[in-house]
């Protein structure tokens, strides 16, 4: 759409709920002209104006301040009105029918920062980061939001962007001169090249991954043999009676979720079946799903009798092989006869009388700490479509290194086109409607 054809969007830009102050906040081509009949005066460009707002009979509604920024200095790169008033419900509720009575229209979620896409002020990565930021439940992940809308995820896509453009154009040229072989058309600076971004784009996945643990926290599996104390365990944890709980081997059967927080990150659980050899069809599907679960997992958390550690370990060890990070607890240490010697990486604890719940509890904050890989990285936060379109990136580029090899050209270029397309839907520079649809309507109204 162009800029003009525009209508005016109106929303409540502060939290639902009573505060100090509230904000309504106007953009579009009329917003100047609304927000000056809301406030009956004229309004100059970024200057703080104290005055009374008014309903569409000119009857008062508030006194507050007034900010114009105009195009393309503001927000949404379109003309913006900030009308701040108490932060009353009421009030601002009656704000923003006064600015509907006068023309503009209700914003959807997201639209102002959809806007500030659509007009070039921030990419698809770095809205969809404001949104992060808003969201982010604890500093790290603030930070790491905040790094995102800085554009330090965004840059680095662009570079391998740009490098993949040259070597798109090297291919295709070399389309043209199709009877030559490719060593005679630089083939060697291409395979150079070509490493080079398969090397960036396996570094910037990794750092996609961790950006995506600390956006949505951690995904962790509760995992042992039957009988073990696996759903005592997530109810000890999650404070309920969640989980089934008997002394029968083989009583739970379905995976079951449940989300906790620790230190403000989002850890969710998934109990599991036991696993063991055999078991009636219901507890083989059990396992099965226990299986595949574990392959989505950031963390698994196994449960072994404390009384005979060994017992299943065979299956457990085979289960969690692509597991990235474990936790091993020994559970119903309330029956051993003297408590063993604290270790590293393994825990002692009773899910029943809750001994050693507390130390699980640290151990727990410590990896939500750690996620990041530490603060010093420079961590930014990434959503699960990004680290999807830099997989599908790496795979076509995989894909046009073997074509390539084979002086298969034209392949090759196709390739190479798909590997450049999946970054380009990562910063919005290629996008599908319904993909923005998608994105911005998991925002909040008003921003
Ligand atoms: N009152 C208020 N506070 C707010 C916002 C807002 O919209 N209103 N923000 C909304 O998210 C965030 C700040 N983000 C903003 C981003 C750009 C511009 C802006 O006017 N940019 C212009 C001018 C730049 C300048 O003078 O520094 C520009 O980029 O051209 C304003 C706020 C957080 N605090
Ligand atoms: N003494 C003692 N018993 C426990 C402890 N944790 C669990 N139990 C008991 O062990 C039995 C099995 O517990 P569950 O939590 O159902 O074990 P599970 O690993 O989920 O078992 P499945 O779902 O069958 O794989 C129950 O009788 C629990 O009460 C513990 O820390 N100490
Ligand atoms: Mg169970």
């Amino acid at each position: 759409m162009e800029p003009d054809a525009r209508d005016t969007i109106a929303a409540i830009a502060t939290a639902a709920g009573s505060g100090g102050v509230g904000i309504v906040r106007l953009s579009g081509p009329r917003a100047r002209a609304i927000g000056e009949a809301v406030c009956a005066r004229a309004l100059r460009p970024r200057h703080a104006h104290h005055v009374r707002f008014r309903d569409s009979d000119g009857g008062a509604l508030d006194d507050g301040i007034a900010l114009l920024f105009r195009a393309p200095a503001s927000y949404t790169g379109e003309d913006v009105v900030e009308l701040q008033a108490h932060g009353s419900p009421a009030v601002l509720h009656a704000l923003v029918a006064a600015c509907v009575a006068r023309g503009a229209r209700r914003a959807r979620p997201g639209e102002f920062s959809e806007r500030a896409f659509l007009e070039g002020r921030l990419d698809l990565a770095q809205a969809e980061a404001v949104a992060d930021l808003i969201a982010a439940a604890d500093l790290q992940a603030a930070r790491a939001a905040r790094r995102a809308l800085d554009g330090v995820f965004s840059r680095r896509v662009e570079a391998i962007a740009e490098t993949m453009l040259a070597v798109r154009v090297h291919v295709e040229a070399a389309i043209d001169f199709a009877d030559e072989p490719i060593d005679t058309l630089g083939g060697a600076a291409l395979r150079t090249r070509l490493a080079a971004l398969d090397e960036a784009l396996d570094v910037l996945l990794v750092d996609a991954e961790r950006g995506r643990r600390l956006r949505d926290g951690l995904h962790a599996v509760i995992v042992g043999p039957p009988n073990a104390g696996k759903s005592s365990l997530l109810n000890a944890l999650a404070g309920s009676d969640r989980a089934i709980v008997t002394d029968v081997a083989g009583t739970t059967r379905d995976l079951l979720h449940e989300v906790i927080r620790v230190d403000g990150m989002e850890l969710s659980l998934v109990d599991t079946a036991g696993l063991r050899d055999g078991g009636d069809a219901i507890e083989r599907e059990g396992m099965r799903r226990a299986t595949a679960e574990l392959e989505r997992a950031d963390l698994a958390i196994i449960v072994l009798d404390a009384r005979d550690p060994e017992h299943g370990r065979r299956s457990v060890d085979a289960a969690i092989a692509t597991v990235p990070r474990r936790l091993w607890l020994h559970n119903k240490a309330d029956l051993l006869d003297a408590p063993p010697a604290p270790a590293d990486d393994t825990l002692w604890l009773s899910a029943r009388t809750g001994q050693g719940i507390e130390a699980l509890h640290r151990r727990l904050s410590e990896l939500a700490a750690d996620r990041a890989g530490g603060e010093a990285g420079g961590a930014f936060t990434a959503r699960t479509r990004h680290v999807e379109a830099l997989r599908e990136a790496r795979s076509e580029l995989a894909d046009a290194r073997v074509h390539l090899e084979h002086e298969a050209l034209e392949l090759a270029a196709e390739a190479l086109r798909g590997a450049h397309d999946a970054l380009g839907r990562i910063t919005g520079r290629v996008h599908a409607d319904d993909l923005l649809g998608h994105i911005f309507s998991s925002f909040c109204i008003g921003k």
